[in-house]
């Protein structure tokens, strides 16, 4: 399986920007999610991907292979992609075996290779028992199974997968995102997942894209989306992220810094690259905060919330009283209206986007 690499593209409906400038380098084998809230152009870049949309303006190939862009447009059944939606888009009338040897017998495989690659895809997604079932007498993981069968039979080298939890419950969801890690080690095939759930994306991909209002906001691992956040987006998007001023940022080079965090001092990250600035914004979140008994910065509970392991803490700060958020291990002995010392353990210091700007 080769890499895919999508290169500036544009795409519009009528007078609506929808896709602007998208650029992705996906690795052979790489399982990649796209992230990003409601109307960001996911469905939108998945579609051209698969080769149901055409494209106004870049290109998007396949290893050696123009898929689309300079006047080409690879039709969807001869791109050897898989697609999974989340409205399973299987046959009613057709058993799950049925389903799964379709597409084969399109491609014009004999019967007896057909029966025997059914039975070993339908073994490998655990459906061997379900076979002559029809669709309808399946659970919505099930159905899910079947159509990544049918990717797995066709021998899709890419496959993608557009929401493909969201009409599942919460239990189920769980079971299916192993599922999904299981069918992407054991196929070796290159996965692009779309979805506008992080906790899924961050489970389950090697790295993330974020797009927003139709362009790639970061596209990083998940750890690195977490840690070090690209922008205001990114930082405030995934895992509740806050931002808050800083001031005199002092970077050591190294990756690490001080700067005053209302007043109090405190160690940063930025990157290594980064130069002093006298104010900065530092991205961090709630579980950053931490409750001191040894001096820190005043602030007044407003609100605890209780979530099992922890408290979530809604605090005021600083002279302008900053509302932010922090996680107390629970339990603990706190209430609303009481003064408390706080410190930040740990930040990173958002890139400069003027900076930014000079280095493009
Ligand atoms: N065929 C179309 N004609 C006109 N506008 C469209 C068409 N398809 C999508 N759009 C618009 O493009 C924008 C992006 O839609 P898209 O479905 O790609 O977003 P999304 O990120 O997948 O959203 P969601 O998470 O809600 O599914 C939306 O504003 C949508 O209304």
């Amino acid at each position: 399986m080769s890499a895919i690499e999508i290169e500036t593209v544009d795409k519009s409906f009528g007078k609506t920007s929808v896709l602007r400038g998208i650029s992705l380098s996906i690795r052979s084998g790489e399982f990649v999610a796209v992230l990003g809230p409601s109307g960001c152009g996911k469905t939108t870049l998945l579609r051209a991907l698969a080769g149901f949309e055409p494209i106004d303006r870049g290109s998007i190939r396949i290893g050696d292979t123009l898929l689309s862009g300079k006047g080409r447009h690879v039709a969807p059944e001869e791109r050897g992609i898989g697609v999974v939606f989340q409205s399973y888009a299987l046959w009613p009338h057709m058993t799950v075996s049925g389903n799964v040897a379709y597409g084969l017998k399109i491609k014009g495989l004999g019967r007896g290779e057909r029966e025997q690659r059914t039975a070993r895809v339908l073994e490998t997604v655990g459906l061997t028992e379900f076979a002559g079932r029809r669709p309808a007498a399946l659970s919505g993981g099930q159905r899910q199974r079947v159509a990544l069968a049918r990717c797995l039979a066709m021998d899709a080298g890419l496959v993608l997968l557009d929401e493909p939890l969201a009409n599942l419950d919460v239990h189920l969801r769980g079971e299916m995102e192993e599922e999904f890690a299981r069918f992407h080690k054991t196929s070796g095939a290159t996965m692009f997942y779309i979805t506008h759930d992080q906790s899924e994306a961050l489970a389950l991909a090697d790295r993330v894209a974020v797009m927003d209002k139709g362009r790639i906001s970061q596209f990083a691992s998940p750890s690195e989306l977490y840690s070090q956040p690209a922008n205001d987006m990114v930082a405030t998007f995934i895992g509740e992220g806050q931002i808050a001023p800083i001031t005199d940022f002092q970077p050591d080079r190294s990756g690490y810094g001080f700067a005053r965090f209302f007043g109090e001092q405190v160690r940063v990250r930025s990157r290594p690259s980064a130069e002093p600035r006298a104010t900065a914004r530092v991205a961090f979140h709630p579980g950053d905060l931490k409750l001191s008994e040894t001096g820190g910065l005043g602030a007044t509970i407003r609100r605890i919330t209780y979530r099992g392991d922890i408290l979530r803490v809604e605090l005021s700060l600083g002279p302008d009283e900053h509302t932010f958020f922090m996680n107390v291990p629970a339990p603990a002995r706190i209430e609303t209206g009481q003064r408390v010392a706080v410190t930040l353990a740990d930040g990173w210091v958002l890139p400069d986007p003027k900076a930014e700007e000079a280095s493009h």
